[in-house]
């Protein structure tokens, strides 16, 4: 299979030396200085130092003929850039007859009325031909790389697609399980990272590993509601990208998202946080669209609430976690 990976972050650097395994894979770089370097050093020591790319890894900048001659030329597309770069990515492999897998996680920013949107809302609007779906899953690029055991999900509506995911990627050190519930599975991936935050947040503010149990718990009950009320399957929740993702990334000191909140606890600014990561927090970007969402769904989203405020400046660390233990009593309902 010759596989096709356009971005060259931690995470698509990533799954590009592991398909490179099994498969010929082309690493895609937007700008021309990181792809020059990458293929200099053979190593991104920018977003994944310390591992050299294997010879199955061939490393391009954008060429005459853009994204979507190249995609022409392979099996299979993987887009594995931020949120923030879907859209145009999607737009431009509109008229791609290969299959497509997103792997980001989360909300675009909003762009219109409609509040922002996930990825199969972004292709509905701008691709919407395109055979496609996502690739997500408890999964940390620094394990992947180093061929640690990982399981991934394969989510789209289209068979062909889960089953090129599944062919490309599943391997000696990665199962790919296949599933057909692409909201639930975009849903979960999203949400976790805002969960992960508060996480971060409760761990850094010392307040327990009961407290842990029970954000985590409660948030994928939030996550869940949410979910469902946009079509998902609660099932899904239950599965890789919704309790397996939550949990990992909650958890993980290896997590962006979770250090995000970790910093907070610290009463250090979100500019600041954000800025120490030197990679994208998806949760940061993604958690105004969630509690947004859910407000003109009904949806109670608590947890997602007062990560907003706290985001926005509106409560401090110890006010948060007030905030959300001075809440009335009520039934353990999903
Ligand atoms: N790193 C992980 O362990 C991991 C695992 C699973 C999923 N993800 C998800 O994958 C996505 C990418 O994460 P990452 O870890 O590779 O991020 P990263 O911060 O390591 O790298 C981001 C990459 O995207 C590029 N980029 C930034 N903004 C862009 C834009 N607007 N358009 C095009 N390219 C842009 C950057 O140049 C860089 O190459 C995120 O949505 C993340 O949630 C990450
Ligand atoms: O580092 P994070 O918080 O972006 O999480 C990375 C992955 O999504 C974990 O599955």
């Amino acid at each position: 299979m010759n596989i096709l990976v356009l971005g060259a972050g931690a995470w698509g650097t990533a799954l590009a030396v592991r398909a490179a395994d099994q498969h010929q894979v082309t690493l895609w770089a937007r700008d021309a200085g990181q792809a020059n370097a990458l293929a200099a050093t053979r190593e991104n020591t920018r977003y994944l130092p310390g591992f050299p790319l294997p010879a199955g890894v061939s490393v391009l900048a954008s060429g005459p003929s853009g994204i979507a001659g190249l995609a022409a030329q392979h099996d299979l597309v993987i887009v594995a850039t931020p949120m923030a770069g879907l859209r145009a990515m999607l737009a431009g492999l509109a008229a791609c007859t290969r299959p497509v897998a997103w792997l980001c996680k989360g909300f675009e920013a909003p762009v219109h009325a409609a509040g922002g949107l996930l990825g199969h809302e972004i292709r509905a609007e701008v691709a919407p031909g395109l055979a496609s779906g996502a690739l997500s899953g408890p999964s940390f690029a620094q394990e992947v790389v180093q061929g640690r055991p990982t399981a991934l999900v394969a989510a789209s509506e289209s068979e062909l697609v889960r089953t090129a995911l599944v062919d490309a990627f599943h391997g000696p050190t990665i199962r790919v399980y296949a599933n057909d519930d692409l909201v639930g599975v975009e849903v979960g991936g999203a949400v976790k990272n805002v969960l992960a935050i508060a996480t971060g947040l409760c761990d850094g503010l010392s307040l327990g590993l009961n407290a842990r149990a029970a954000l985590i718990t409660r948030g994928l009950a939030e996550m869940t509601r949410l979910g469902v009320a946009l079509g998902a399957r609660a099932e899904t929740f239950m599965g890789l990208s919704g309790l397996g993702d939550l949990v990992l990334t909650a958890t993980g000191d290896l997590s962006r998202n979770r250090r995000v909140g970790l910093l907070l606890a610290q009463d250090r600014s979100v500019e600041e946080a954000v800025d120490s990561l030197g990679h994208v927090a998806e949760g940061v970007y993604s958690a105004r669209t969630v509690a947004a969402r859910a407000r003109r769904l009904n949806v109670d989203m608590p947890i997602t609430r007062c990560m907003v405020r706290l985001l926005d400046g509106e409560l401090r660390p110890g006010q948060a976690v007030a905030e959300l233990m001075g809440r009335d009593p009520g039934a353990e309902t999903r």
